[in-house]
């Protein structure tokens, strides 16, 4: 008897793709002597009216070593997450090709970590193998590719069978039907038959200008429990032990469990400690209620509904909630509660966020939460001076809650500050912090040309000095200049804070005032002898910035240099690259700016 071989990982797609003429014309290419990398589909049919010869371009970059998805991880994911940030400018739209037993697991973590997106992300593969005669791979590949280049659906999408799912709405469901996916709680976001149809309603509607943040923190201490008949209080208890952060427990129902007092009490004690645990129902169709009591005696031993959520989704949002920095716990639980990349069907309006109610700040926030999608333009209108004055008072959560909005945290409100001034001026490390890490322009001027770093020192906030040095930012030649007249001020009160705040900023402490005098001159005419030997002790000493609590290899990237702007995007690569310890191929169809490809 003869043995099929088993399936692995197949390497040299490319080149493969290259003799397909239904994903490469290569008459097309010589003509227009594209370059070495890059692959064409053939016209569309029906070709755009509007554009009728426009072709999508793509170049493959081959993730190594491939891996059969069940050995995909958070790591992998991450890597793909920055891939697509790294060539984020140069094109159009991107194609994942991931294998199916994970994509939906992929998909629900892409679409946490890539916030602000507002390019087209598209997963897809295969249940058999491209090269097989009968396959489902060149027609998923080649619907993900066109909906790619010709469309703008800005989200993490799963392209299978015809149909683009969201990619945190999909799940498996077969192991060998070609329609392997389905999305229970939410109709496809486009179909591709004869016609292509997006269905615009259900698309995302990319809010703000915001540029995208890619959230690479992601926890990894999270798991699913399935909850079975019977299960044993003991092994429940073995398995919420730490390091463990979050849980997904999959429950009967419309998120039922065993009403035994030990398994509730292991529950209990667990949610005490502060593990999350987010109750999600295993069955395919319905949501989480409060209809039984078998319901609400989970929840009363302080888990967490996760709605209609698909165990993939929860488990990759409790991952994201769980990175995110600053938070408290509950912060947590009231992101982990509400929607917030379209992966579950939103609670009503006044179950909205009831922690952020016990703030003015928070009903603020809470009622722009609640506004209707025709309320956009207020929201927007509203949301810079709502961000100020959330980073202002430190409010992390209210400023979480904005961004998740959609709301673009680098905007200025009416007096000209973005929300990195009201922190300075707060003295909020913490918010200083988060959006330092969300790459805003650490330079940026409000109306009286004050940067955040002045702010910062007129508060004499050494904390915030320290995070926005290390961050880049530096006093303008102009401060540089008025910073003596200051110095010397500050010299004559004596006021060894607001002198160390300066140094701290960099400021030349030699700087003379308006009258030629230095702040050494007027402490030593002031016969202060404490401030004397400050400024001796501080003059030409080195400043070294205390520990930045920011990833460091991601932060290197987004910060801004010390003259401020945004770092460079990254050269157009025209070159195939192979992508050491990498994890699948990556397609990404050509940037509009070569060959324009919208085609509405
Ligand atoms: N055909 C497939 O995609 C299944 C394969 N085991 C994978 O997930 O990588």
């Amino acid at each position: 008897m003869t043995h099929l071989p088993v399936l692995v990982p197949g390497r040299g797609l490319a080149a493969v793709l290259r003799t397909l003429p239904m994903l490469h014309d290569e008459g097309h290419a010589r003509t227009c002597e594209l370059p070495e990398d890059t692959l064409v589909l053939p016209p569309a049919s029906p070709a755009c009216p509007a554009c009728p010869d426009q072709r999508v371009m793509y170049t493959v970059l081959e993730c190594q070593p491939l891996f059969d998805s069940s050995d995909m991880t958070i790591t992998e994911w991450v890597q793909i997450a920055q891939i697509i940030e790294r060539h984020y400018g140069q094109y159009h739209g991107f194609v994942v090709i991931h294998g199916t037993d994970t994509m939906a697991f992929a998909a629900s973590v892409l679409s946490f970590m890539l916030e602000n997106l507002q390019k087209t992300v598209i997963l897809t593969g295969a249940q058999v193998p491209i090269h097989a005669l009968w396959n489902d791979g060149r027609e998923n590949l080649l619907g993900a590719l066109l909906l790619a280049g010709q469309y703008v659906i800005p989200e993490v999408c799963l392209f299978f069978q015809n149909q683009l799912f969201r990619g945190n709405r999909a799940t498996k469901v077969d192991t060998r039907r070609f329609a392997a996916f389905c999305s229970p709680h939410l109709p496809p976001l486009a179909t591709v038959g004869a016609d292509v149809t997006i269905n615009r309603e259900l698309v995302r509607r990319v809010r703000g200008q915001g540029r995208l943040v890619v959230h690479s923190s992601m926890e990894r201490d999270v798991a699913l429990l399935r909850l079975y008949p019977g299960i044993p209080a003991s092994l429940v208890r073995v398995f919420l032990q730490p390091p463990l952060k979050g849980v997904v427990m999959e429950t009967f129902g419309s998120g039922n469990g065993p009403t035994k007092p030990d398994l509730l009490q292991e529950l209990r004690a667990a949610a005490e400690r502060g593990l999350l645990i987010v109750n999600c129902t295993h069955c395919l169709q319905g949501a989480v209620t409060s209809d039984y009591g078998a319901g609400t005696a989970l929840a009363g031993a302080g888990t967490i509904s996760g709605s209609d959520m698909t165990s993939e989704a929860a488990l990759a949002k409790l991952s994201y909630v769980l990175g995110l920095p600053g938070l408290s716990l509950d912060g947590r639980k009231e992101l982990l509660a509400r929607d917030l990349r379209g992966e579950m069907t939103p609670p009503a309006v006044d179950e909205l966020r009831p922690s952020l109610r016990s703030s003015t700040l928070g009903r603020g926030v809470a009622q722009l939460l609640g506004l209707s999608q025709e309320a956009d333009d207020v929201r927007d209108a509203l949301a810079p001076s709502l961000a100020c004055a959330a980073a202002h008072a430190g409010d992390l959560e209210a400023l979480q809650a904005l961004a998740e909005l959609g709301s673009d945290l680098s905007r200025e409100d009416f007096g000209g500050q973005t929300p990195l001034h009201s922190a300075a001026r707060g003295g909020q490390a913490g918010v200083v912090t988060m959006l330092l890490q969300r790459g805003l322009g650490v330079n940026a001027r409000d109306k009286d040309g004050l940067s955040p770093l002045l702010l910062a020192v007129r508060g004499r906030h050494q904390g915030v000095i320290g995070l926005l040095r290390a961050a880049g930012a530096c006093l303008s030649p102009q401060e540089l200049e008025d910073s003596g007249t200051e110095l010397c001020r500050l010299a004559s009160r004596a006021d060894c804070e607001g002198l160390r705040a300066w140094w701290q900023a960099g400021a030349d402490l030699k700087q003379p005032g308006y009258d030629g005098r230095s702040a050494l001159h007027v402490a030593e005419a002031a016969g202060n002898l404490e401030v004397v030997a400050l400024l001796q002790s501080l003059q030409g000493r080195p400043i070294v910035h205390p520990a930045v609590a920011l990833e460091a290899p991601a932060m290197a990237k987004k910060l801004p240099e010390p003259g401020g702007g945004l770092p460079a995007l990254p050269r157009p690569t025209r070159t195939s690259t192979h992508w050491a310890g990498g994890l699948c191929s990556l397609l990404a169809p050509w940037p509009r700016s070569l060959q324009p490809l919208i085609c509405w």
